[in-house]
């Protein structure tokens, strides 16, 4: 069982500003001039629980990763960025967005089998009826980048693979074949990027809106380390699980004797030590500056 009850977001925003949603990790609200304001938290989640630890920077870290991969992307797929000019409550860690009419898919793409897509293709060879060929792996790179969508999950539900033929029903054929299309197209060219600076994006989730003119827009966060799996190159070995980037110290130190936690028992996890925190804000760290080639400031 998890429990990723919507947590109570820990900072306060001016006067207008309403709550819509909040995530495992991301708060959304409507903005005075009903805009969306879209906050990354410093949650951090494993193993489908909320952590009580937040790790410091991690939202700043992952805003600023998205805007650099959205302004990467703009030529690909308009975004519903409108400005980081956000209040300070938030500031550097937040997005004023266009609202959009949301496309209810995740839109996923993968260039390497591991979680949910590699469960599917062991029980029946294919993932969202796209079938591979025999022989894979956990973590073996993909013949070619498949689309593998999923039903959004009600918070703290798993999000539920379904075919394509399945989005079709749910939007139309054009939509579709416009979400399959812009999809594998933002993971090639993230995958290759990613690649240049010794990193595997194994695969991602996207999500989509449409503007009233009927143009399909790249919204959400865009190719994090929370709605991606990134892979040090150097370490990917098909056959077994990858390590996490982001999350390894996190999960072995949950998964370790030191925390006393039994991921199986139902019971919320204990706050994380000093040093996983530390450790885990590097790797966030290190993600950004390897993939931007900037500092983190
Ligand atoms: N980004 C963005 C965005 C946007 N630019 N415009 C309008 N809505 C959204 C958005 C995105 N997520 N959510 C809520 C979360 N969903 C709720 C339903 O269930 C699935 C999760 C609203």
């Amino acid at each position: 069982m998890s429990s990723a009850v919507a947590p109570t977001p820990e900072y306060e925003l001016p006067e207008g500003y309403t709550h819509i949603y909040s995530g495992k990790v991301r708060d959304l609200y409507k903005t005075p001039d009903d805009r969306l304001l879209f906050v990354a938290s410093d949650r951090i989640s494993a193993y489908d629980w909320v952590l009580p630890t937040p790790i410091p920077d991690k939202g700043r870290i992952l805003t600023a990763m998205s805007i650099w991969w959205f302004d990467r992307l703009s030529d690909l797929v308009p975004n519903h960025v409108i400005t980081t000019n956000v209040p300070d409550s938030v500031a550097r860690r937040a997005m004023v967005c266009h609202r959009l009419d949301m496309f209810p898919v995740e839109c996923v793409a993968r260039g390497y089998l591991t979680g949910s897509g590699l469960t599917e293709y062991q029980a029946q060879k294919s993932v969202c009826g796209v079938n591979l060929p025999p022989g894979l792996k956990d973590g073996s790179k993909l013949p070619k980048t498949i689309f593998t969508p999923a039903t959004k999950a009600e918070l703290g539900e798993h999000d539920e693979n379904v075919t394509f033929d399945e989005v079709v029903a749910a939007i139309g054929q054009d939509e579709a074949q416009q979400l399959r299309r812009l999809t594998t197209l933002v993971y090639d060219r993230a995958a290759s990027i990613a690649a240049e600076r010794g990193l595997i994006l194994a695969d991602t989730k996207l999500e989509f809106g449409s503007r009233p003119d009927g143009t399909i827009v790249l919204a959400d966060e865009v190719l994090t380390p929370d709605s991606s799996r990134y892979w040090p190159a150097d370490e990917w070995e098909p056959g077994h699980a990858q390590p996490s980037f982001d999350k390894q110290y996190v999960r072995d130190w949950l998964t370790s004797p030191a925390s006393g936690w039994d991921r199986h028992s139902g019971e919320a996890p204990p706050a994380l030590p000093d040093d996983v925190v530390e450790k885990t804000r590097a790797k966030y760290v290190e993600a950004y500056e390897r993939l931007t080639g900037k500092r983190f400031a």
